[in-house]
């Protein structure tokens, strides 16, 4: 049986960049409804009477281009924000086609991170004129997701604008101070923003992008422009949580369109 191959993070974040990660996953979301790709629903092992979480996401993918059987697995441990470790933690197992030997073990968190954002911007190009709309984008949240929210759609659509809201504020200040020194440096003008305040966040946001574990909504419908487009990012175990928007009888937030965990109101 020939060795395992091992790909490090170290070697993962030397390789990735955005025009191929967006161009990837948007291949991949073609690959997944033209059926050239089989994607299962993820499983879920929750260690009982803890909030941690084994996800084991297969998959496999045959198109003119590439064959590959692979499997992630994900683990959520919420605490690890307090022992400074991610929360989300991935390794991607890819197995020979033909035999199922299992070939490369590679690290999964940064792709982990970056997919998932490159999603919503995949999302946002198409629901979006993003052109000629989109100055203001509204992140709720200053973690993970937040961050490379950022990273990726300012790569890709260079809002004049970002808000950040995060339920510790310092979090907040302390992300835009990052991300306004970072793009000072690039030479670009975009200003970042942290916000005390969810509602004074959202209201002018032609985009918004929700990054927390919260379980309860954070955002009124009433609060958001009509059109706005709002990328959910998210996992509960209550998926009627799962926009983390609110909305009552009388002022229903209306869902015209839904492209992976994507939402468009008008
Ligand atoms: N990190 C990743 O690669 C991925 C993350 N996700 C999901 O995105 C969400 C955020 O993940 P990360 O950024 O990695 O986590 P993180 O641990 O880096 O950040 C969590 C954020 O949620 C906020 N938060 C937690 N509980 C809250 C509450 N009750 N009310 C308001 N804010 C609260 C924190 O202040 C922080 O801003 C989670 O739901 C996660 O499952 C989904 C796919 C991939
Ligand atoms: O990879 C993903 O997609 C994940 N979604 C929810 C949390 C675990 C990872």
């Amino acid at each position: 049986m020939a060795a395992i191959k091992q790909i490090t993070s170290e070697t993962i974040c030397k390789i990735l960049d955005w025009k191929s990660v967006i161009s990837a996953v948007e291949e991949a979301m073609v690959n997944v409804s033209e059926k050239r790709a089989v994607q299962n629903v993820r499983s879920v092992t929750q260690i009982p009477k803890t909030d941690n979480i084994l996800f084991a996401m297969p998959g496999y993918v045959n198109t003119d281009k590439s064959t590959a059987l692979g499997c992630k697995l994900v683990t959520l441990f919420p605490s690890n924000a307090q022992k400074n470790l991610p929360s989300i933690l991935a390794n991607i197992l890819l197995f020979n086609e033909n035999t199922g030997a299992l070939e490369v073990i590679m690290d999964g968190t940064e792709i982990t991170a970056w997919r998932t954002a490159a999603a919503s911007v995949v999302a946002t190009k198409y629901i979006r004129d993003v052109n000629s709309q989109n100055k203001t984008l509204a992140i709720i949240g200053a973690g993970t997701q937040a961050k490379i929210h950022a990273i990726a759609f300012q790569q890709q659509f260079k809002f004049v604008k970002v808000h950040v809201w995060n339920r510790t504020h310092e979090k907040a200040e302390m992300l835009c101070k990052e991300l306004q020194c970072q793009s000072t440096l690039h030479g670009t003008i975009e200003e970042y923003i942290p916000f005390q305040n969810v509602e004074e966040c959202v209201k002018e946001a032609d985009v918004i992008v929700t990054t927390t574990s919260a379980t309860t909504p954070l955002i009124h419908h009433k609060w958001v422009k009509p059109g706005v487009h709002i990328n959910g990012k998210l996992w509960t175990k209550s998926s009627k949580n799962n926009n983390r928007t609110n909305s009552d009888k009388n002022h229903k937030l209306d869902l015209i369109t839904k492209l992976g965990n994507s939402y468009f109101s008008k």
